[in-house]
């Protein structure tokens, strides 16, 4: 089993429904380790950058706006395979779809207000931890 990092960002749907602590605990629960956590909004530029795959769909201004009427939480999660089975406890993107238990079938609405965004691959990952943290964010212990 490869040791990872992923970037998970808890959105505007699960700070409004004060959520956040539940879905940590789930995280957490499954032995992944917190390495960075912050508060932060999320810029139109960083939102084209991030969402890039689906700038030309025509929901996108959708997500920016959603993604925008909160702050968000960015977290880092470390541990053993940890970019699908954060994937695997959320469930497919879909709310709709999510079988109970999983995070987006308990918490989820719809394909957009998904309860987090989580990193699909290492490379991605490696990626989104670079767009959301800076430098000394992320830590080893
Ligand atoms: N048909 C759609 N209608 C509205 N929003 C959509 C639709 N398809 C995707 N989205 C939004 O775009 C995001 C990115 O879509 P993508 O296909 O990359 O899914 P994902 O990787 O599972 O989602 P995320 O990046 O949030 O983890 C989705 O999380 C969702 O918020």
């Amino acid at each position: 089993m490869a040791t990872e990092t992923t970037l998970i960002l808890f959105k505007p749907d699960t700070i409004e429904k004060n959520l956040s602590g539940t879905v940590l605990q789930r995280f957490l629960a499954e032995n992944l380790t917190i390495r960075g956590i912050k508060m932060m909004t999320l810029s139109d530029e960083l939102l084209a950058e991030h969402y890039a795959h689906v700038a030309d769909k025509p929901f996108f201004p959708e997500i920016v706006a959603f993604m925008q009427k909160t702050p968000v939480i960015a977290l880092a999660l470390e541990g053993d395979n940890a970019i699908s089975r954060v994937r695997d406890l959320l469930g497919p993107t879909n709310s709709q779809e999510a079988p109970a238990g999983t995070l987006r079938g308990d918490f989820g609405e719809t394909m957009m207000i998904n309860v987090c965004h989580a990193s699909d691959s290492t490379e991605t990952a490696a990626a989104e931890l670079k767009r959301f943290f800076n430098e000394g964010e992320i830590f080893s212990f």
